[in-house]
């Protein structure tokens, strides 16, 4: 008989916890191991990650042509539709299931500069306020974490705050929509792809609907996937490649994908950068003579380039 599928059981890192350096014990544990954890108390208002959910819904349920409309402009801002985004691991497949709807900063305070777009107000009315206010949120979470994990890697805690990373953050909202009318049976079917995230702090919540995996080692074949299981009211983070580069490969980025389920899937994924000026070098404390640093100092806006994201995020406007 097969062996049931081990349960994967990620930490729970509890933000509000008065003890941080146990929290930052268990943060630099899930970070070194897994990549991956949950925050719990972690200052969102669950009533506000209601309304998220509901309107990227109402947005999702339109016609085809009306979310066309606000396909992603060339500040990488707007709709892909499902299919847009091809992959070539499965002959075959028609790609990835997901519809997305990217959102930044809406630009300085009198929105000017605008670069993001919003569906027509009179059938949206709270959609905008509704997104910025989640940008907001969840942008003072990813510090609050970050004060963590600057705790984790034997920094001062208020390390991410002091050195330029929050300058001018690039953090981006991506709504996410898996369709229900496929099931993992369907062959080479996916609705996101394996993939690791390339910034540094991803903040991932859901509708509690399965289908989210993690693969701990990239390498191994074949390869190993499990279940990210969903605890109700937490947010799941991940690390990106930059924190995994900042920290000499301390940390891991790890693979991780969504399988079809045969239902439909919401998700909210929030992606964390530092300000595009910042150089970074792998950390001191990553370190040491019998592990030097393996990544020479880059400045962010290189590493966007090389990544081949800087007009993605529109550098400096987002
Ligand atoms: O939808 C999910 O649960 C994962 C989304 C994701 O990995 C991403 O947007 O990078
Ligand atoms: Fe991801």
């Amino acid at each position: 008989m097969a062996a049931a599928p081990r349960r994967l059981d990620l930490p729970v890192v509890d933000l509000a916890s008065p003890d941080r350096r146990a929290a930052a014990r268990s943060i630099r544990q899930a970070c070194v191991e897994y990549g991956f954890f949950y925050v719990i108390n972690h200052g969102v208002d669950r009533g506000l990650l209601e309304r998220v959910f509901a309107e990227s819904r109402s947005f999702f349920q339109q016609p085809m042509e009306a979310k066309m409309a606000l396909r992603k402009n060339s500040s990488h801002r707007g709709y892909t539709a499902p299919y847009s985004e091809k992959f070539d691991d499965h002959p075959g497949s028609r790609g990835e299931s997901k519809e997305t709807f990217y959102i930044g900063p809406a630009g300085d305070v009198d929105s000017h500069n605008d670069v993001n777009q919003w569906p027509p107000e009179e059938c949206f009315p709270s959609w905008k306020r509704i997104m910025m206010s989640y940008h907001t949120n969840a942008l003072a979470a990813g510090k609050r974490i970050l004060s963590l994990i600057a705790l984790s890697l034997d920094l001062d805690a208020e390390f991410f705050q002091t050195n330029g990373t929050f300058e001018i953050p690039i953090a981006v909202l991506r709504l996410l929509h898996y369709p229900g009318d496929m099931s993992a049976s369907d062959d080479g079917n996916i609705g996101a792809a394996a993939h690791s995230d390339f910034g540094m702090l991803t903040l991932l919540a859901t509708d509690g609907t399965p289908g989210l995996q993690i693969c701990r080692e990239k390498d191994r074949h074949p390869q190993l996937w499990e279940d990210v299981h969903h605890i109700d009211g937490s947010l799941i983070v991940n690390i990106g490649d930059l924190l995994e580069r900042w920290t000499n490969c301390v940390f891991r980025s790890t693979l991780h994908r969504v399988v079809p389920v045969g239902k439909n899937r919401y998700s909210v994924a929030f992606f964390i950068y530092p300000s595009p000026n910042l150089v970074i070098q792998c950390m001191e404390s990553c370190c040491s003579e019998a592990y030097p640093p393996r990544f020479p100092p880059i400045k962010i806006s290189d590493y966007l380039e090389e990544r081949g994201l800087s007009s993605t995020y529109k550098l400096g406007t987002v």
